[in-house]
């Protein structure tokens, strides 16, 4: 029987966001999962300086049984190591944590788990976190990976709350809902925070999971780069119609499709499609049917970095015209 697959957490956010203090708490907490940490940079904090020598990977055991590894340069070489040690029974995990460099977009570490054939088996790409640094994130977000990182989310945390005041906390959070408005955002302080919110995200499974939920937003328009776009309709939509216009849009902006996900009333169908995507690749499935009574709509949601948002609605809209 084929093992299950372990899932996988990537942590991303900007320089000094509390990658570092959040991993901590996840090694310290209780949870009783036995967490592999990837630690996919260098740095000068005393876990990184102890464990990199001449080595490209490097694996501790912590004492609590986690297990920390330290890798400089390729990831799936680490990936595959730490596979031939659980194997061979020498490192015993049943999760996987990557935190990726403040500076790093967050996609090809994702990437590699969704593209690499020897990966997909062994990995499941659970989610990827994005920490926001609430007193710099004025500054952060003004640039486009840090943006970016937060578009790529499937849960964004808020910390050094404790610094900033109410108001502009609210005005951080509604931001942050415009880029994103599929993933929740919590708080965390000082690293804490219910591990329960970011493990068992699902965020890359099509089954039951890749109907959008859109989170509220207050009133306003987005001047940020990176953007949640919504297309909705209740019209059924003509199947092959469809393949064209997803056609042609990854065609002309699909390194701009950071995430999408969408739930489709397909015309003459019973049945619900469901698909979703990161940048170029993207999967698709027929769900369950619809409900009797149910009203059919269907929505599609795109984080994207500056998308022609009128010309594709006017694309969707002829597509039912
Ligand atoms: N006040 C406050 N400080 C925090 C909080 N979370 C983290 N910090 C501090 O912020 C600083 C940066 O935290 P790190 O965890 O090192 O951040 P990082 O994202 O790992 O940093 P890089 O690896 O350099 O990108 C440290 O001094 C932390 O103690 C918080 O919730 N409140």
């Amino acid at each position: 029987m084929p093992a299950t697959p372990i899932p996988v957490t990537v942590l991303s956010g900007f320089l000094g966001s509390g990658k570092t203090t959040l991993l901590r708490h996840m090694l310290r907490a209780e949870h009783g999962l036995r967490l592999a940490v990837i630690e996919n940079e260098y740095s000068d904090t005393p876990i990184d300086s102890r464990l990199l020598g001449d080595a490209p990977v490097k694996v501790m055991t912590l004492a609590n049984g986690c297990v920390c590894c330290s890798i400089l340069g390729e990831l799936e070489k680490a990936l595959l190591l730490l596979l031939e040690k659980r194997d061979a029974g020498e490192l015993q995990f049943d999760r996987l944590v990557i935190e990726c460099t403040g500076l790093a977009d967050p996609a090809p570490v994702a990437q590699t788990f969704l593209a690499t054939p020897e990966l997909c088996e062994r990995y499941r790409l659970d989610g990827i976190i994005t920490l926001v640094d609430a007193v710099n994130a004025g500054r952060h977000l003004q640039e486009p990976i840090a943006q970016a990182q937060v578009g790529f989310a499937d849960r964004i945390l808020l910390s050094k709350t404790d610094l900033v005041d109410a108001a502009t906390l609210e005005a951080l959070s509604a931001r942050l809902q415009r880029i994103n408005r599929q993933a929740p955002i919590h708080v965390v302080e000082h690293g804490a925070v219910d591990l329960g919110e970011l493990f068992g995200v699902h965020g890359f499974e099509l089954n039951g999971n890749a109907t959008p939920r859109l989170r509220p937003v207050a009133a306003g328009k987005s001047s940020d780069r990176i953007a949640t776009l919504v297309l909705t309709t209740t019209t059924p939509i003509d199947l092959q119609r469809l393949s064209g216009f997803m056609e042609t849009l990854l065609h002309d902006h699909g390194n701009a499709l950071l995430r999408y996900k969408g739930v489709l009333d397909i015309a003459g169908e019973s049945r619900r499609m469901v698909f979703q995507g990161v940048l170029q690749l993207y999967g698709f499935d027929w769900d369950e049917e619809w409900g009797v009574d149910e009203a059919r709509e269907s929505v599609i949601v795109f984080i994207g970095d500056s998308l022609p948002n009128e010309a594709i609605q006017e694309s969707f809209a002829a597509l039912t015209a």
